[in-house]
């Protein structure tokens, strides 16, 4: 393929973007968060996985689960995971160069972009707040299994709250006449009320909720009976909470974040 080639599907690829198509985005990704969430609910609570003093080895890990995240970051790394301008790292530092033969992503976002990275707080509000709340309390001693739930419900999040990058992006395209003013002024308030949308923050609650319900429900055959009727894998109205408590308000900060940056 031919360097004119794809500098013409890169622009394309910009063309395209759309409010639509990054909202039909998030809406499959809250597909993935959900089932990402039942499967961690399989297992319990298994507290050991994030206590430092359960295990020790040469090299400051921390917890069991700080070993699994940064060891498979550093092979994603390699693996030229973090060369996707979507994907994003909990530890970024001390990560390993890219192995592979660099793909050429196309130039969507300023490349400020690469500043604004929010895992910390991903990374504090699913274990403080989130996990206690959809996983039984309790100890099966599966903790490298726990461990690889969390990895993967921390990936799905991350990349759901770091889209917030496309949303402002398109956002800014459009109205780029109100966004300019408040960015030069670094006035957040406005950012933030330019960008919100109140009734898509509803629909989303509301279907995330219907989402986890469908996708958590026990599924039996030839019972006939409504025993089961009401239990979920994962409540339904603890997703659709955290939804609006976090992941949306996290999105918008994210996209206050890259906003600023966007005249850089
Ligand atoms: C993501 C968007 O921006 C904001 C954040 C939302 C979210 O995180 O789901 C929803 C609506 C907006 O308030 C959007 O407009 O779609």
């Amino acid at each position: 393929i031919s360097e004119v080639e794809m500098v013409k599907a890169d622009s394309d690829v910009s063309d395209r973007l759309t409010l639509e198509s990054v909202r039909d985005s998030l809406i499959r990704q809250e597909g993935s968060i959900v089932f990402s969430l039942i499967e961690r609910a399989k297992f319990p609570l298994n507290a050991p996985t994030y206590d430092p003093s359960y295990f020790s080895m040469p090299g400051s890990y921390g917890s069991l689960v700080e070993l699994v995240v940064k060891q498979t970051e550093a092979v994603q790394a390699k693996a030229g995971r973090y060369e996707n301008p979507e994907e994003h790292p909990f530890f970024p530092d001390d990560l390993p160069p890219s192995q592979v033969p660099p793909h050429k992503y196309p130039r969507v976002l300023n490349p400020a972009a690469v500043f604004v990275n929010v895992n910390k707080k991903i990374w504090d509000v699913y274990f403080n707040k989130l996990l206690p709340l959809f996983v039984a309390p309790g100890d099966d001693g599966n903790y490298a299994s726990t461990a690889a739930r969390d990895l993967e419900c921390l990936q799905v999040l991350s990349r759901r709250i770091h889209y917030g990058k496309l949303v402002a992006e398109v956002k800014f395209r459009d109205e780029w006449k109100h966004y300019e003013p408040p960015i030069r002024a670094r006035d957040k308030k406005t950012l933030m009320d330019l960008l919100t949308a109140p009734a898509v923050e509803k629909a989303v609650k509301k279907r995330v909720a219907k989402k986890a319900s469908i996708f958590g429900q026990e599924v039996k055959v030839g019972d006939d009976s409504d025993e089961n009727k009401g239990k979920y894998k994962v409540d339904p109205a603890v997703v659709s909470r955290f939804y609006g408590d976090w992941v949306i308000p996290l999105t918008k900060d994210v996209e206050v974040q890259y906003l600023l940056r966007r005249l850089d």
